[in-house]
Protein backbone atom coordinates (compact mmCIF):
# COMPACT_ATOMS: atom_id res chain seq x y z
CA UNK A 1 0.00 0.00 0.00
CA UNK A 2 2.74 2.35 1.11
CA UNK A 3 4.83 1.45 -1.96
CA UNK A 4 1.86 2.15 -4.27
CA UNK A 5 1.33 5.62 -2.78
CA UNK A 6 5.02 6.42 -3.18
CA UNK A 7 4.91 5.25 -6.78
CA UNK A 8 1.94 7.57 -7.52
CA UNK A 9 3.74 10.52 -5.96
CA UNK A 10 6.85 9.90 -8.12
CA UNK A 11 4.66 9.66 -11.21
CA UNK A 12 2.97 12.99 -10.36
CA UNK A 13 6.33 14.66 -9.72
CA UNK A 14 7.66 13.30 -12.99
CA UNK A 15 4.72 14.70 -14.95
CA UNK A 16 5.09 18.12 -13.22
CA UNK A 17 8.79 18.23 -14.13
CA UNK A 18 7.96 17.11 -17.65
CA UNK A 19 5.36 19.90 -18.03
CA UNK A 20 7.81 22.53 -16.71
CA UNK A 21 10.51 21.40 -19.12
CA UNK A 22 8.02 21.43 -22.00
CA UNK A 23 6.85 24.95 -21.07
CA UNK A 24 10.52 26.12 -20.76
CA UNK A 25 11.35 24.67 -24.19
CA UNK A 26 8.27 26.41 -25.73
CA UNK A 27 9.23 29.65 -24.02
CA UNK A 28 12.76 29.50 -25.43
CA UNK A 29 11.64 28.47 -28.90
CA UNK A 30 8.65 30.71 -29.60
CA UNK A 31 9.25 33.84 -27.57
CA UNK A 32 11.58 36.40 -29.16
CA UNK A 33 14.86 37.12 -27.30
CA UNK A 34 13.82 40.64 -26.22
CA UNK A 35 10.53 39.45 -24.80
CA UNK A 36 12.29 36.57 -23.02
CA UNK A 37 14.78 38.99 -21.41
CA UNK A 38 11.93 41.30 -20.41
CA UNK A 39 9.88 38.48 -18.80
CA UNK A 40 12.93 37.06 -17.01
CA UNK A 41 13.99 40.47 -15.69
CA UNK A 42 10.59 41.37 -14.28
CA UNK A 43 9.96 37.79 -13.16
CA UNK A 44 13.14 37.93 -11.09
CA UNK A 45 12.16 41.33 -9.72
CA UNK A 46 8.78 39.97 -8.70
CA UNK A 47 10.32 36.94 -6.98
CA UNK A 48 12.85 39.26 -5.33
CA UNK A 49 10.04 41.45 -4.07
CA UNK A 50 8.41 38.47 -2.39
CA UNK A 51 11.67 37.07 -1.01
CA UNK A 52 12.96 38.20 2.40
CA UNK A 53 16.58 37.82 1.16
CA UNK A 54 19.04 40.22 -0.42
CA UNK A 55 21.74 39.17 -2.89
CA UNK A 56 25.05 40.84 -3.67
CA UNK A 57 27.22 39.64 -6.52
CA UNK A 58 30.98 40.00 -6.86
CA UNK A 59 32.24 39.41 -10.40
CA UNK A 60 35.70 38.09 -11.16
CA UNK A 61 36.44 40.42 -14.07
CA UNK A 62 35.29 43.94 -14.43
CA UNK A 63 35.98 47.06 -16.46
CA UNK A 64 37.02 47.56 -20.03
CA UNK A 65 40.32 45.70 -19.71
CA UNK A 66 38.94 42.76 -17.78
CA UNK A 67 40.99 43.51 -14.73
CA UNK A 68 40.67 40.75 -12.15
CA UNK A 69 38.68 42.11 -9.26
CA UNK A 70 40.62 42.34 -5.99
CA UNK A 71 37.39 41.81 -4.06
CA UNK A 72 36.73 38.55 -5.93
CA UNK A 73 40.25 37.31 -5.19
CA UNK A 74 39.93 38.24 -1.50
CA UNK A 75 36.54 36.48 -1.23
CA UNK A 76 37.96 33.40 -2.95
CA UNK A 77 40.77 33.25 -0.41
CA UNK A 78 38.42 33.94 2.49
CA UNK A 79 36.06 31.17 1.41
CA UNK A 80 38.89 28.76 0.65
CA UNK A 81 39.19 27.63 4.29
CA UNK A 82 35.46 27.32 4.82
CA UNK A 83 34.77 25.55 1.55
CA UNK A 84 37.57 23.02 2.05
CA UNK A 85 35.81 22.02 5.30
CA UNK A 86 32.19 22.19 4.14
CA UNK A 87 31.67 22.18 0.36
CA UNK A 88 31.29 18.88 -1.48
CA UNK A 89 32.62 20.01 -4.85
CA UNK A 90 35.98 21.68 -4.72
CA UNK A 91 38.27 23.11 -7.32
CA UNK A 92 42.07 22.99 -6.95
CA UNK A 93 44.08 25.82 -8.47
CA UNK A 94 47.81 26.38 -8.62
CA UNK A 95 48.35 29.92 -7.42
CA UNK A 96 51.43 31.93 -8.37
CA UNK A 97 53.49 33.43 -5.55
CA UNK A 98 51.83 31.37 -2.84
CA UNK A 99 53.58 29.19 -0.27
CA UNK A 100 50.81 26.63 -0.70
CA UNK A 101 51.17 24.54 -3.83
CA UNK A 102 47.42 24.39 -4.50
CA UNK A 103 44.51 26.47 -3.23
CA UNK A 104 41.12 24.83 -2.87
CA UNK A 105 37.99 26.78 -3.65
CA UNK A 106 34.32 26.07 -4.22
CA UNK A 107 33.44 24.57 -7.58
CA UNK A 108 30.77 26.34 -9.65
CA UNK A 109 27.22 26.12 -8.31
CA UNK A 110 28.47 25.14 -4.86
CA UNK A 111 27.21 26.87 -1.75
CA UNK A 112 28.74 27.37 1.62
CA UNK A 113 27.39 29.04 4.76
CA UNK A 114 29.34 31.44 6.90
CA UNK A 115 28.56 32.79 10.35
CA UNK A 116 29.92 36.10 11.62
CA UNK A 117 28.92 37.75 14.91
CA UNK A 118 25.95 35.39 15.14
CA UNK A 119 24.61 36.23 11.64
CA UNK A 120 24.27 33.45 9.08
CA UNK A 121 25.17 34.17 5.46
CA UNK A 122 25.17 32.10 2.32
CA UNK A 123 27.85 32.24 -0.36
CA UNK A 124 27.38 30.65 -3.76
CA UNK A 125 29.92 30.27 -6.52
CA UNK A 126 28.26 30.88 -9.90
CA UNK A 127 29.17 31.16 -13.54
CA UNK A 128 27.40 32.79 -16.51
CA UNK A 129 27.91 30.63 -19.59
CA UNK A 130 29.48 32.66 -22.42
CA UNK A 131 26.83 33.72 -24.96
CA UNK A 132 29.13 33.62 -27.97
CA UNK A 133 32.47 32.00 -28.54
CA UNK A 134 34.76 34.94 -29.12
CA UNK A 135 38.49 35.39 -28.94
CA UNK A 136 39.88 37.18 -25.92
CA UNK A 137 43.34 38.05 -24.72
CA UNK A 138 42.11 36.96 -21.30
CA UNK A 139 41.25 33.24 -21.49
CA UNK A 140 39.88 33.28 -17.93
CA UNK A 141 37.44 36.02 -18.85
CA UNK A 142 36.22 34.39 -22.07
CA UNK A 143 35.62 31.12 -20.25
CA UNK A 144 32.30 32.40 -18.89
CA UNK A 145 31.95 34.97 -16.13
CA UNK A 146 32.51 33.67 -12.66
CA UNK A 147 31.07 35.43 -9.68
CA UNK A 148 30.22 34.97 -6.02
CA UNK A 149 26.70 35.57 -4.79
CA UNK A 150 26.17 36.54 -1.17
CA UNK A 151 22.67 35.98 0.23
CA UNK A 152 21.42 37.27 3.57
CA UNK A 153 18.21 38.31 5.29
CA UNK A 154 17.09 41.85 4.51
CA UNK A 155 17.07 42.75 8.22
CA UNK A 156 20.90 42.40 8.15
CA UNK A 157 21.45 44.80 5.26
CA UNK A 158 23.30 47.41 7.29
CA UNK A 159 25.41 44.87 9.19
CA UNK A 160 26.47 43.15 5.98
CA UNK A 161 27.23 46.25 3.93
CA UNK A 162 28.99 48.12 6.72
CA UNK A 163 30.74 45.39 8.70
CA UNK A 164 30.65 41.92 7.18
CA UNK A 165 31.92 42.70 3.67
CA UNK A 166 34.74 44.78 5.10
CA UNK A 167 35.64 41.85 7.39
CA UNK A 168 35.66 39.36 4.48
CA UNK A 169 37.86 41.54 2.26
CA UNK A 170 40.26 42.37 5.08
CA UNK A 171 40.55 38.76 6.22
CA UNK A 172 40.95 37.54 2.62
CA UNK A 173 43.82 39.97 2.02
CA UNK A 174 45.48 38.98 5.28
CA UNK A 175 45.28 35.27 4.40
CA UNK A 176 46.82 36.08 0.99
CA UNK A 177 49.72 37.86 2.70
CA UNK A 178 50.14 34.95 5.14
CA UNK A 179 50.21 32.39 2.33
CA UNK A 180 52.36 34.50 0.05
CA UNK A 181 55.65 32.96 -1.03
CA UNK A 182 58.19 35.23 0.59
CA UNK A 183 61.14 36.42 -1.45
CA UNK A 184 64.76 37.16 -0.83
CA UNK A 185 66.01 40.00 -3.01
CA UNK A 186 69.66 40.77 -3.63
CA UNK A 187 71.21 43.67 -5.54
CA UNK A 188 73.64 41.69 -7.67
CA UNK A 189 75.21 43.44 -10.63
CA UNK A 190 73.68 42.28 -13.90
CA UNK A 191 74.89 43.17 -17.38
CA UNK A 192 72.37 44.59 -19.80
CA UNK A 193 72.75 44.34 -23.59
CA UNK A 194 74.86 47.50 -23.78
CA UNK A 195 77.34 45.77 -21.51
CA UNK A 196 76.50 48.30 -18.79
CA UNK A 197 76.53 46.91 -15.25
CA UNK A 198 73.00 47.68 -14.10
CA UNK A 199 72.37 47.02 -10.45
CA UNK A 200 68.88 45.96 -9.70
CA UNK A 201 67.09 43.53 -7.46
CA UNK A 202 66.89 39.87 -8.37
CA UNK A 203 65.00 37.42 -6.18
CA UNK A 204 64.68 33.81 -5.11
CA UNK A 205 62.09 32.14 -2.88
CA UNK A 206 62.92 32.79 0.74
CA UNK A 207 62.73 29.60 2.76
CA UNK A 208 64.92 30.14 5.80
CA UNK A 209 63.99 27.67 8.58
CA UNK A 210 64.62 30.06 11.47
CA UNK A 211 61.56 31.24 13.42
CA UNK A 212 61.08 32.81 16.84
CA UNK A 213 60.37 29.30 18.14
CA UNK A 214 63.75 28.01 17.01
CA UNK A 215 65.65 31.14 18.07
CA UNK A 216 67.77 30.56 21.16
CA UNK A 217 67.14 33.59 23.34
CA UNK A 218 65.58 34.51 26.69
CA UNK A 219 61.81 34.24 26.31
CA UNK A 220 61.25 37.69 27.86
CA UNK A 221 63.47 39.34 25.28
CA UNK A 222 61.85 37.35 22.49
CA UNK A 223 58.36 38.44 23.58
CA UNK A 224 59.48 42.05 23.79
CA UNK A 225 60.76 41.96 20.19
CA UNK A 226 57.62 40.20 18.95
CA UNK A 227 55.41 42.80 20.63
CA UNK A 228 57.44 45.59 19.12
CA UNK A 229 57.06 44.08 15.64
CA UNK A 230 53.32 43.55 16.08
CA UNK A 231 52.87 47.13 17.25
CA UNK A 232 54.82 48.37 14.25
CA UNK A 233 52.94 46.25 11.70
CA UNK A 234 49.59 47.45 13.06
CA UNK A 235 50.70 51.06 13.32
CA UNK A 236 49.50 52.39 9.97
CA UNK A 237 47.12 54.93 11.52
CA UNK A 238 49.63 55.91 14.20
CA UNK A 239 52.41 56.71 11.72
CA UNK A 240 49.91 58.63 9.61
CA UNK A 241 48.80 60.61 12.65
CA UNK A 242 52.32 61.61 13.63
CA UNK A 243 53.22 62.37 10.00
CA UNK A 244 56.17 59.99 9.76
CA UNK A 245 57.20 57.33 7.26
CA UNK A 246 55.90 53.91 8.30
CA UNK A 247 59.33 52.45 9.01
CA UNK A 248 61.34 51.18 11.94
CA UNK A 249 65.06 50.76 12.26
CA UNK A 250 66.73 47.92 14.15
CA UNK A 251 70.38 47.56 14.99
CA UNK A 252 71.41 43.97 15.73
CA UNK A 253 74.84 43.66 17.26
CA UNK A 254 76.92 40.94 18.84
CA UNK A 255 79.82 38.58 18.12
CA UNK A 256 79.69 36.30 15.04
CA UNK A 257 77.48 33.24 15.46
CA UNK A 258 75.12 34.73 18.05
CA UNK A 259 72.12 34.64 15.71
CA UNK A 260 71.85 38.02 13.97
CA UNK A 261 70.96 36.48 10.60
CA UNK A 262 68.70 33.92 12.31
CA UNK A 263 66.89 36.78 14.06
CA UNK A 264 66.27 38.57 10.74
CA UNK A 265 64.83 35.38 9.24
CA UNK A 266 62.62 34.92 12.32
CA UNK A 267 61.37 38.50 12.00
CA UNK A 268 60.55 37.99 8.31
CA UNK A 269 58.71 34.78 9.16
CA UNK A 270 56.79 36.46 11.99
CA UNK A 271 55.65 39.43 9.88
CA UNK A 272 55.46 37.51 6.58
CA UNK A 273 57.66 40.16 4.96
CA UNK A 274 60.09 39.87 2.06
CA UNK A 275 63.77 40.49 2.61
CA UNK A 276 65.97 42.86 0.60
CA UNK A 277 69.59 42.01 1.31
CA UNK A 278 71.33 45.24 0.36
CA UNK A 279 75.00 44.75 -0.47
CA UNK A 280 76.27 48.31 -0.15
CA UNK A 281 79.79 47.60 -1.39
CA UNK A 282 78.44 46.96 -4.89
CA UNK A 283 76.37 50.16 -4.97
CA UNK A 284 78.11 52.79 -7.07
CA UNK A 285 76.74 55.98 -5.57
CA UNK A 286 73.88 57.58 -3.69
CA UNK A 287 71.81 57.91 -6.88
CA UNK A 288 71.98 54.16 -7.46
CA UNK A 289 71.15 53.53 -3.82
CA UNK A 290 68.13 55.81 -4.02
CA UNK A 291 66.91 53.90 -7.10
CA UNK A 292 67.29 50.56 -5.33
CA UNK A 293 65.42 51.81 -2.28
CA UNK A 294 62.55 53.19 -4.37
CA UNK A 295 62.15 49.75 -5.97
CA UNK A 296 61.64 47.97 -2.63
CA UNK A 297 58.06 46.97 -2.02
CA UNK A 298 55.88 47.42 1.02
CA UNK A 299 55.93 44.74 3.75
CA UNK A 300 59.63 44.21 3.49
CA UNK A 301 62.81 44.17 5.54
CA UNK A 302 65.85 45.91 4.12
CA UNK A 303 68.97 44.35 5.58
CA UNK A 304 72.45 45.82 5.56
CA UNK A 305 74.82 43.29 7.13
CA UNK A 306 78.15 44.11 8.73
CA UNK A 307 77.52 47.81 8.38
CA UNK A 308 80.98 48.62 9.77
CA UNK A 309 82.62 46.79 6.85
CA UNK A 310 80.40 48.00 4.05
CA UNK A 311 80.26 51.76 4.26
CA UNK A 312 82.12 54.91 5.21
CA UNK A 313 80.80 55.10 8.75
CA UNK A 314 81.82 58.63 9.48
CA UNK A 315 80.03 59.91 6.38
CA UNK A 316 80.58 63.40 5.02
CA UNK A 317 81.01 64.99 8.40
CA UNK A 318 84.58 63.81 8.88
CA UNK A 319 85.58 64.82 5.36
CA UNK A 320 84.35 68.35 5.91
CA UNK A 321 86.34 68.59 9.13
CA UNK A 322 89.47 67.31 7.43
CA UNK A 323 88.96 69.76 4.59
CA UNK A 324 89.25 72.72 6.96
CA UNK A 325 92.46 71.38 8.45
CA UNK A 326 94.06 70.47 5.11
CA UNK A 327 96.05 73.05 3.25
CA UNK A 328 94.80 74.09 -0.17
CA UNK A 329 97.43 73.06 -2.85
CA UNK A 330 98.98 76.01 -4.67
CA UNK A 331 99.77 74.57 -8.14
CA UNK A 332 96.78 74.11 -10.55
CA UNK A 333 97.52 70.41 -11.37
CA UNK A 334 97.40 69.29 -7.70
CA UNK A 335 94.34 71.49 -7.13
CA UNK A 336 92.50 69.81 -10.04
CA UNK A 337 93.46 66.32 -8.79
CA UNK A 338 92.19 67.25 -5.32
CA UNK A 339 88.89 68.59 -6.69
CA UNK A 340 88.38 65.38 -8.69
CA UNK A 341 89.03 63.25 -5.62
CA UNK A 342 86.56 65.30 -3.60
CA UNK A 343 83.92 64.96 -6.27
CA UNK A 344 84.31 61.19 -6.41
CA UNK A 345 84.08 61.04 -2.61
CA UNK A 346 80.93 63.12 -2.58
CA UNK A 347 79.17 60.67 -4.94
CA UNK A 348 80.09 57.61 -2.88
CA UNK A 349 77.49 55.96 -0.66
CA UNK A 350 77.62 57.24 2.88
CA UNK A 351 75.71 56.01 5.89
CA UNK A 352 74.50 59.48 6.76
CA UNK A 353 73.34 59.88 3.15
CA UNK A 354 71.53 56.56 3.32
CA UNK A 355 69.78 57.37 6.59
CA UNK A 356 68.93 60.87 5.49
CA UNK A 357 67.01 59.96 2.40
CA UNK A 358 65.36 56.76 3.64
CA UNK A 359 62.79 58.96 5.37
CA UNK A 360 62.17 61.08 2.31
CA UNK A 361 61.72 58.22 -0.13
CA UNK A 362 59.58 56.03 2.05
CA UNK A 363 57.28 58.80 3.21
CA UNK A 364 56.43 59.32 -0.44
CA UNK A 365 56.04 55.69 -1.49
CA UNK A 366 54.02 54.54 1.54
CA UNK A 367 53.79 51.03 2.95
CA UNK A 368 55.63 49.51 5.84
CA UNK A 369 59.33 48.71 5.89
CA UNK A 370 61.84 47.62 8.48
CA UNK A 371 65.47 48.49 8.07
CA UNK A 372 67.96 46.31 9.88
CA UNK A 373 71.67 46.93 10.31
CA UNK A 374 73.94 44.28 11.75
CA UNK A 375 77.42 44.64 13.13
CA UNK A 376 79.93 42.61 15.10
CA UNK A 377 81.55 45.82 16.37
CA UNK A 378 78.97 48.23 17.71
CA UNK A 379 81.75 50.28 19.33
CA UNK A 380 83.06 51.23 15.87
CA UNK A 381 79.81 52.93 14.85
CA UNK A 382 79.43 56.69 15.10
CA UNK A 383 76.84 57.21 17.89
CA UNK A 384 75.20 60.02 15.91
CA UNK A 385 74.37 57.59 13.13
CA UNK A 386 72.68 54.99 15.31
CA UNK A 387 70.85 57.36 17.62
CA UNK A 388 67.20 56.59 18.44
CA UNK A 389 64.92 57.81 15.72
CA UNK A 390 67.36 56.54 13.13
CA UNK A 391 67.86 53.12 14.67
CA UNK A 392 64.79 52.83 16.89
CA UNK A 393 65.68 49.59 18.61
CA UNK A 394 69.09 48.22 19.49
CA UNK A 395 69.15 44.47 20.09
CA UNK A 396 72.19 42.76 21.53
CA UNK A 397 72.68 39.15 20.47
CA UNK A 398 75.06 37.67 22.95
CA UNK A 399 76.75 34.48 24.10
CA UNK A 400 74.60 31.48 24.93
CA UNK A 401 72.72 31.69 28.22
CA UNK A 402 71.14 28.70 29.97
CA UNK A 403 67.67 29.66 28.72
CA UNK A 404 68.95 29.95 25.16
CA UNK A 405 70.66 26.55 25.54
CA UNK A 406 67.33 25.00 26.62
CA UNK A 407 65.70 26.21 23.37
CA UNK A 408 68.53 24.62 21.37
CA UNK A 409 68.34 21.37 23.37
CA UNK A 410 64.60 21.17 22.67
CA UNK A 411 65.10 21.89 18.95
CA UNK A 412 68.10 19.67 18.33
CA UNK A 413 67.52 16.79 20.76
CA UNK A 414 63.88 17.14 21.72
CA UNK A 415 64.72 17.17 25.44
CA UNK A 416 63.18 19.58 27.96
CA UNK A 417 65.22 18.46 30.95
CA UNK A 418 68.16 16.19 31.64
CA UNK A 419 70.46 15.37 34.56
CA UNK A 420 73.38 17.00 32.69
CA UNK A 421 71.54 20.33 32.41
CA UNK A 422 72.80 21.50 35.81
CA UNK A 423 76.46 20.98 34.88
CA UNK A 424 75.88 22.70 31.54
CA UNK A 425 74.16 25.62 33.31
CA UNK A 426 77.21 26.18 35.57
CA UNK A 427 79.65 25.90 32.67
CA UNK A 428 77.64 28.38 30.57
CA UNK A 429 77.87 30.92 33.41
CA UNK A 430 81.67 30.60 33.40
CA UNK A 431 82.23 30.48 29.62
CA UNK A 432 81.52 32.62 26.59
CA UNK A 433 80.27 30.30 23.87
CA UNK A 434 78.09 31.33 20.93
CA UNK A 435 74.71 29.68 20.23
CA UNK A 436 76.22 28.62 16.86
CA UNK A 437 78.93 26.62 18.69
CA UNK A 438 76.40 25.12 21.12
CA UNK A 439 74.16 24.14 18.20
CA UNK A 440 77.10 22.56 16.40
CA UNK A 441 77.90 20.40 19.45
CA UNK A 442 74.29 19.38 20.01
CA UNK A 443 73.89 18.07 16.50
CA UNK A 444 74.15 14.24 16.49
CA UNK A 445 77.18 13.21 14.42
CA UNK A 446 75.87 9.72 13.66
CA UNK A 447 72.57 7.85 13.71
CA UNK A 448 73.53 6.09 16.93
CA UNK A 449 74.42 9.24 18.87
CA UNK A 450 71.65 10.01 21.36
CA UNK A 451 70.85 13.06 23.53
CA UNK A 452 73.12 11.80 26.32
CA UNK A 453 76.13 11.59 24.04
CA UNK A 454 75.45 15.00 22.45
CA UNK A 455 75.14 16.69 25.85
CA UNK A 456 78.42 15.08 26.95
CA UNK A 457 80.08 16.38 23.75
CA UNK A 458 78.80 19.85 24.62
CA UNK A 459 80.18 19.56 28.18
CA UNK A 460 83.59 18.64 26.77
CA UNK A 461 83.44 21.62 24.39
CA UNK A 462 82.46 23.92 27.26
CA UNK A 463 85.29 22.63 29.44
CA UNK A 464 87.78 23.09 26.60
CA UNK A 465 86.46 26.62 25.99
CA UNK A 466 86.72 27.35 29.73
CA UNK A 467 90.29 26.06 29.84
CA UNK A 468 91.24 28.05 26.74
CA UNK A 469 89.66 31.18 28.21
CA UNK A 470 91.64 30.63 31.45
CA UNK A 471 94.88 30.20 29.52
CA UNK A 472 94.11 33.27 27.41
CA UNK A 473 93.36 35.33 30.52
CA UNK A 474 96.69 34.18 32.04
CA UNK A 475 98.55 34.98 28.84
CA UNK A 476 96.86 38.40 28.62
CA UNK A 477 97.84 39.08 32.23
CA UNK A 478 101.43 38.00 31.55
CA UNK A 479 101.62 40.23 28.48
CA UNK A 480 100.12 43.14 30.43
CA UNK A 481 102.64 42.77 33.26
CA UNK A 482 105.46 42.43 30.70
CA UNK A 483 104.29 45.58 28.92
CA UNK A 484 104.05 47.54 32.18
CA UNK A 485 107.52 46.31 33.15
CA UNK A 486 108.94 47.41 29.80
CA UNK A 487 107.29 50.81 30.10
CA UNK A 488 108.74 51.22 33.60
CA UNK A 489 112.21 50.30 32.32
CA UNK A 490 111.85 52.74 29.44
CA UNK A 491 110.86 55.54 31.82
CA UNK A 492 113.80 54.68 34.10
CA UNK A 493 116.21 54.69 31.14
CA UNK A 494 114.86 58.04 29.97
CA UNK A 495 115.25 59.41 33.53
CA UNK A 496 118.91 58.27 33.54
CA UNK A 497 119.45 59.93 30.15
CA UNK A 498 117.88 63.18 31.40
CA UNK A 499 120.03 63.06 34.57
CA UNK A 500 123.17 62.46 32.51
CA UNK A 501 122.49 65.34 30.11
CA UNK A 502 121.61 67.63 33.03
CA UNK A 503 124.85 66.69 34.78
CA UNK A 504 126.75 67.35 31.54
CA UNK A 505 125.08 70.73 31.14
CA UNK A 506 125.83 71.72 34.75
CA UNK A 507 129.47 70.61 34.32
CA UNK A 508 129.86 72.66 31.14
CA UNK A 509 128.31 75.73 32.78
CA UNK A 510 130.67 75.37 35.75
CA UNK A 511 133.73 75.19 33.43
CA UNK A 512 132.57 78.34 31.65
CA UNK A 513 132.09 80.16 34.98
CA UNK A 514 135.59 79.14 36.11
CA UNK A 515 137.05 80.29 32.77
CA UNK A 516 135.15 83.56 32.97
N1 LIG B 1 70.35 32.57 18.74
C1 LIG B 1 70.37 31.50 17.94
N2 LIG B 1 69.32 30.66 17.93
C2 LIG B 1 69.32 29.58 17.14
N3 LIG B 1 70.34 29.22 16.35
C3 LIG B 1 71.40 30.01 16.34
C4 LIG B 1 71.47 31.19 17.13
N4 LIG B 1 72.65 31.78 16.91
C5 LIG B 1 73.30 31.02 16.03
N5 LIG B 1 72.57 29.95 15.67
C6 LIG B 1 72.96 28.89 14.73
O1 LIG B 1 74.24 29.25 14.21
C7 LIG B 1 74.21 29.49 12.81
C8 LIG B 1 74.90 30.82 12.51
O2 LIG B 1 74.15 31.88 13.13
P1 LIG B 1 73.84 33.28 12.43
O3 LIG B 1 74.33 33.28 11.03
O4 LIG B 1 72.43 33.63 12.67
O5 LIG B 1 74.79 34.20 13.32
P2 LIG B 1 75.27 35.67 13.04
O6 LIG B 1 75.31 36.35 14.36
O7 LIG B 1 74.45 36.29 11.98
O8 LIG B 1 76.74 35.45 12.52
P3 LIG B 1 77.62 36.41 11.57
O9 LIG B 1 77.85 37.68 12.30
O10 LIG B 1 78.87 35.60 11.37
O11 LIG B 1 76.84 36.58 10.31
C9 LIG B 1 72.75 29.52 12.43
O12 LIG B 1 72.55 28.88 11.21
C10 LIG B 1 72.06 28.78 13.54
O13 LIG B 1 71.98 27.42 13.22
Amino acid sequence: MMTMMMGEKWAQLGSVIGSIMFAWAMFNQYFPQQLRDFILKYGQKFVGFLSPNIHITFHEFSGEYFKRSEAYAAIQTYLSDKSSMKAKNLKAEVVKDSSQSVILSMAENEEVTDEFEGVKLLWASMKHAPRTQSFSWYPEASDGKRYYKLTFHKSKREFVTRTYIHHVLQEGKEITVRNRQRKLYTNNPSQNWHGYQARKWSHVAFEHPSTFDTLAMESKKKEEIKNDLTKFSQGKEYYKKIGKAWKRGYLLYGPPGTGKSSMIAAMADFLKYDIYDLELTTVKDNTELRKLLIETTSKSIIVIEDIDCSIDLTGQRKKKKEKVEEEEPKDPVSKMAKDEEEESNSTKVTLSGLLNFIDGIWSATGGERLIIFTTNHVEKLDPALIRRGRMDKHIELSYCSFQAFKVLAKNYLDVDSHQLFETIGHLLEETNITPADVAENLMPKSLTEDADACLKTLIEALETAKEEARKKAEEDMRLKVEKEEKEKQQVAQEDVKVDESLAKEVKENCVEVVKG
